[in-house]
């Protein structure tokens, strides 16, 4: 047979599909009905499973695609059920009626912070709301508690940074409230190593900083064969180091922090990496969508399933949305279950996003819709304190 002709024989085969795939899912459509009716749920494991296991026995060596391709039909079968039987209803209304108004013109708003004046968490959230004000809390803790009563409309704490990666504990504060979020900020870094008055690179025998500080300037801290002690944020060791006034101690912290505290810079900028850079959320208790909103991020956990997290992320793909961060985190009290955190490009305004999001709120445990927010490029500037 000629290549012209295979084709040809494939396309044909592809039409049948086609019409097959259709009637199937009008057949679901109807199963969803009757579901309705009697009460029964979407999801039949056993049924689904036997699917599975009567195709691997009969598709002899393409078993393993066949599965793959079965699988992929009961999934997109069970979503259009779930939206059929208007499934995820509270998180469309939700999503529907979402506060528009922008972050920079909530001028009212009280900004939680993590440390004092100068950290580089006060300088993304300058950048962020131009015009409210900040309130200062030591930890990250502090600043998610702040927001759960109400002391503050949001915060503004790191998620990731270009050299030292994910701060993990941010991570786990964010699935456990479980708050929105609501805007992001990226903030190019630039570390500077600073001491009292009279200290210089030989003095120093210990470095203060927040260990993303730290992570992020090994090199200097090796060169000056420093002990590195870490602090609950970066300004608030540029405090305690000017407050101890002792030419053995420095602080890494921002340019700010350093001038607010009167101390001398002796090395800007003080990182490993070129380019160092650090991603900041908002957090919110409410749901707020900018019209501009272009990122979503979203958590659930999954069953331990062969193929679970490839079958999910697939039905992103198939909508068009562009997994931008994946992480996983251990859920608290569950040995080796994760809950998994996902970033992707798109609006949950969108018609078919929203639809799959609510199909997913219906179809995966713990799901949890975090935020549709707009995504930052780097702005290359910090702002003034
Ligand atoms: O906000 C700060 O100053 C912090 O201590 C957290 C931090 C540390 C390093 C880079 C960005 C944010």
């Amino acid at each position: 047979m000629k290549l012209e002709e295979v084709r040809k024989e494939i396309d044909q085969i592809d039409e049948q599909m086609l019409n097959l795939f259709l009637r199937r899912m009008d057949a679901a459509a109807q199963v969803a009905r009757i579901k309705a009716q009697t009460g029964q749920p979407i999801y039949n494991q056993r049924r689904e499973q036997e699917i599975l296991d009567e195709v691997t026995k009969k598709a002899g060596a393409y078993a393993a695609p066949a599965k793959i391709l079965f699988q992929t039909m009961m999934d997109v079968s069970r979503a259009l059920q779930h939206n059929l039987l208007g499934g995820g209803k509270e998180l469309r209304e939700q999503i529907e009626h979402a506060d528009a108004a922008p972050l920079r013109e909530r001028v009212d708003a009280v900004i939680a912070c993590p440390g004092t004046k100068g950290s580089f968490s006060s300088l993304a959230a300058k950048n962020l709301f131009p015009d409210s004000t900040l309130a200062f809390y030591p930890r990250f803790y502090d600043v998610f508690d702040a927001v759960k009563k109400g002391e503050a409309t949001f915060g503004v704490v790191p998620v990731e940074n270009s050299t030292a990666g994910s701060v993990e504990e941010v991570y786990d504060l964010l699935l456990k409230h479980r708050f929105f979020i609501a805007g992001e900020e990226m903030l190019p870094i630039d570390h500077c190593l600073c001491g009292v008055p009279g200290a210089t690179l030989s003095s120093i025998r210990r470095i203060y900083s927040h260990p993303q500080g730290l992570n992020q300037c090994r090199g200097i801290i090796d060169a000056c064969s420093a002990e590195a002690v870490a602090c609950d944020n970066t300004a608030i060791a540029a405090d305690l180091v000017a407050k101890e006034r002792d030419p053995a101690n420095a602080a890494i912290c921002s340019a700010q922090a350093a001038q607010k505290n009167g101390l001398v810079i002796l090395k800007k900028p003080a990182q490993d990496i070129g380019g160092n850079t650090t991603r900041f959320i908002v957090i919110s208790r409410t749901l707020i969508i900018e019209p501009e909103a272009d990122k979503i991020s979203l958590s659930f956990s999954l069953p331990h399933v062969t193929g679970s997290l490839h079958r999910i992320l697939s039905r992103f793909a198939a909508c068009g949305l562009n997994l931008t961060k994946i992480e996983s985190r251990p859920m608290e009290n569950s040995r080796f279950e994760y809950l998994f955190y996902l970033d992707f490009t798109g609006s949950a305004r969108a018609k078919d996003t929203l639809s799959l999001l609510c199909a997913l709120s219906g179809d995966l445990p713990e799901f949890t819709f975090l935020g549709n927010y707009a995504a930052r490029r780097e702005s290359g500037e910090t702002a003034d304190i």
